[in-house]
């Protein structure tokens, strides 16, 4: 897969919103991270000031994984497919934090191991029912991480042509904190042991067995340069595929994307293997307890906007962020400059 590079965000209107974060009635730099968001959103969406984002869609990539078969999780496989029937029953976490913010929720069935009824909420890109068990084989062909890249980017598209103007990224996979962790590792060189981390919350046991696996895998892939889909294809998850082309789909539509843990951070990395412009459009919604995702996070020049203890992923952290961005948004929209208010600046 050759590496592209995508539309950097709009240097004039961020330009425009440092000028304007200055004229504002507050001293200078005092609204702090905000501003700084507010400047990337001019950037993203070319325009100061920028929108504020109206139609945020939470997107849950689902897909089920054969790695479970190492012990690396207690949690039975099917819950995957019975938490997709919670997220379209709207009794979830994300549902109802995504209704607290004014988020859309939608689920997308990259390969779960299950068939569900079709819904206005779910969209299926499903290839296969689960990954191959990392620890010994490929995890899809790769042909099938492109196709689901692909899917992924003309996802976003779509969604923009609605109207979609914020995209959040969420997940639900028995043992995907594993693919994710090996992602992570590979794209970032950092030990398997510093990204591995507890998931749901397993025991020391598991947790060593958990790390030995992600170590192997890493260490035996042959390739110094590999690509987002040899990558995926290996070591991934279907979720993860699917949720790097709905990255670089949303750059190419100037639409920002609000990232949620550690599999999210995953997908991240890969989207920046596809198109090293993606970090532009870029907003780490939270920090999840998952190792993994601060040092994704790390590398890909990103500091969380909220830090909750969070390790739920769903899209959760990612959905606690929407008023912070909005929030941004607005500042720069309708706040009073010194000049329309009539108050005195500061002596020199
Ligand atoms: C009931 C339940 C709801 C969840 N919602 C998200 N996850 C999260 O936990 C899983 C990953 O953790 P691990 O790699 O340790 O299996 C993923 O499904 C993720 O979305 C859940 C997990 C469970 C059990
Ligand atoms: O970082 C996350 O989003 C996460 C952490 C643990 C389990 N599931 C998801």
């Amino acid at each position: 897969m050759t590496v592209k590079t995508g539309r950097p965000i709009d240097g004039v209107s961020m330009d425009e919103a440092r000028g304007l974060q200055g004229r504002l009635t507050k001293p200078a730099g005092s609204l702090g991270r905000l501003e700084d968001l507010g400047i990337q959103l001019a950037g993203i969406y070319r325009a100061c000031p920028p929108p504020v984002p109206r139609d945020p869609l939470i997107v849950i990539a689902a897909g089920d994984h054969g790695v479970i078969a190492e012990g690396v999780t207690p949690w039975p496989q099917e819950v995957t497919a019975q938490m997709v029937g919670n997220f379209l029953a709207g009794g979830a976490a994300i549902n109802v934090l995504a209704k607290e913010v004014g988020a859309r929720v939608v689920v997308v069935d990259c390969g779960v191991h299950a068939q569900f009824e079709a819904s206005p909420m779910l969209h299926v890109v499903k290839r296969a029912l689960v990954t191959g068990d990392i620890y010994v084989e490929p995890a899809m062909p790769e042909s099938v991480a492109l196709e689901l890249i692909e899917e992924g980017m003309s996802f976003a598209l779509q969604q923009a042509a609605r109207g979609v103007d914020l995209l959040l990224t969420g997940d639900m996979g028995i043992a995907n904190t594993t693919p994710s962790a090996a992602l992570i590792a590979a794209a970032t060189g950092v030990s398997a042991h510093a990204v591995t981390g507890r998931g749901t919350g397993v025991d020391d046991h598991t947790l060593a067995k958990k790390t030995a696996v992600v170590a192997h895998v890493v260490d035996s892939f042959q390739g110094d340069r590999a690509s987002a889909s040899q990558l995926l294809a290996r070591m991934g998850g279907f979720e993860h595929a699917f949720l790097a082309g709905l990255i670089v789909g949303a750059a190419e539509a100037s639409v920002p994307v609000i990232l949620d843990g550690v599999i999210s951070v995953a997908a991240a990395l890969m989207a920046s293997l596809i198109d090293s412009t993606v970090q532009q459009y870029l907003i780490a919604g939270h920090r999840s307890v998952e190792p993994g995702a601060s040092v994704g996070l790390t590398h890909l020049g990103l500091a969380p906007l909220v830090d909750l203890g969070l390790r739920l992923g769903e899209g959760t952290g990612a959905a606690l962020s929407v008023p912070m961005v909005r929030a941004a948004a607005r500042i720069l929209a309708e706040m009073a400059t010194f000049d329309s208010a009539g108050v005195s600046t500061a002596k020199d």
